[in-house]
């Protein structure tokens, strides 16, 4: 547990952190969105003591961040910075293995650690291990900042822009490898973005934050449902509110009992009414996956399947009312 109480920098006259205060219970992710310029990384880096904090208290599991020895401190917490940060003559495999060196762990501990989380992002050890960072793509190496960053498995992980300056597909793809690892590790964790669909898509908490404020502080819904104040509203872009919902929720969650009306011919599904061949949706499909293809097709209902057999139906009108303003 993360607990950050009026916590304040001031550089000069410049206020760059204004009394700040939140919680990030174990396990969760909390995204700090805001334009540039708004206290976002000074924020962050108050947490691991890069930037001494002007008055406030920063408690990790209930001690003070402030009185604990910095090396102790930095060695708990993985952080991963914009423009990747790896030391550039050292190996990848000797980037990801600082700290876990540092922790003195064994060698063979250390190489077993090392290819585990290359296979994790997808950078097969045989070839990427003993490479330098020049040698790699700009995604590959965001990849290794972000494996370094978790390599002694922090219980903090701060993370600063991770996926910045990606192209769009390379993005996602770190993002969803990202949420996967994060589902099984529940790290306790910080992003920085100023980027609304990566904080709708990984964080569990938003804050908004506005020349050194918080603004809002709330669930990627409640923001997107009652956002509280014009900056926070444009932020969150209310044009795209109901698909940014839908976003948030899969087919499972408002799936019902299949009908008799679907059939299996092989490898194709056919909609009896219809006559027509259709594609299932996965239980794990979002919503806003569910409602694009509802469109597209232009039927009411189309089959959830799970492993080639059908295991409930989405309709049309579930849908709707999932993205749609409540009564
Ligand atoms: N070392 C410093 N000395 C003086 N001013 C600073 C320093 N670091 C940050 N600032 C100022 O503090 C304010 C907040 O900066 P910060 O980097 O925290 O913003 P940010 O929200 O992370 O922005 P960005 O998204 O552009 O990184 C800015 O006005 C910045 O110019």
């Amino acid at each position: 547990m993360i607990e950050v109480r009026e916590l304040t920098k001031r550089f000069g006259d410049r206020i760059a952190v204004d009394g700040i205060s939140f919680e990030v219970r174990d396990g969760c992710v909390l995204a700090l969105v805001g334009t540039s310029g708004c206290g976002k990384s000074t924020t962050l880096r108050m947490i691991n003591r890069l930037v001494d904090p002007s008055s406030g208290e920063v408690m990790i599991d209930g001690r003070n961040a402030l009185d604990m020895p910095l090396e102790q401190l930095r060695l708990g917490i993985g952080y991963v910075i914009q423009g990747i940060g790896l030391f550039p003559h050292w190996t990848v495999a000797r980037n990801v293995a600082t700290v876990p060196r540092l922790m003195g762990w064994e060698r063979e501990r250390i190489e077993a650690r090392v290819s585990e989380l290359l296979e994790l992002f997808q950078l097969d050890p045989g070839e990427f291990a003993g490479k330098y960072p020049s040698e790699l793509s700009g995604g590959q190496q965001q990849r290794v900042g972000v494996a370094r960053a978790i390599a002694a498995e922090p219980a903090v992980l701060l993370m600063d822009e991770p996926f910045g300056a990606l192209d769009p597909i390379t993005r996602q793809r770190l993002q969803a490898e990202f949420a996967a690892i994060q589902r099984r590790r529940r790290m306790t964790v910080i992003l920085v973005t100023h980027d609304m669909d990566e904080a709708f898509k990984l964080a569990d908490t938003i804050a908004v934050m506005d020349e050194g404020r918080i603004l809002q502080i709330a669930s990627p819904e409640e923001l997107l449902r009652e956002p509280r104040q014009g900056f926070v509203r444009t932020l969150v872009g209310l044009d795209d509110r109901a698909l940014r919902i839908l976003s948030l929720h899969t087919v499972d969650e408002i799936r019902r009992e299949p009908t008799g009306r679907w059939e299996v011919r092989g490898e194709t599904l056919i909609d009896r009414e219809s006559g027509r061949a259709v594609n299932g949706l996965g239980a794990g499909d979002t919503l806003r996956e569910a409602a694009s293809r509802i469109i597209w097709e232009a039927v009411e209902t189309l089959p959830v399947l799970e492993a080639g057999s059908v295991v409930g139906e989405v309709r049309a009108d579930d849908v709707w009312a999932a993205g749609g303003r409540r009564a």
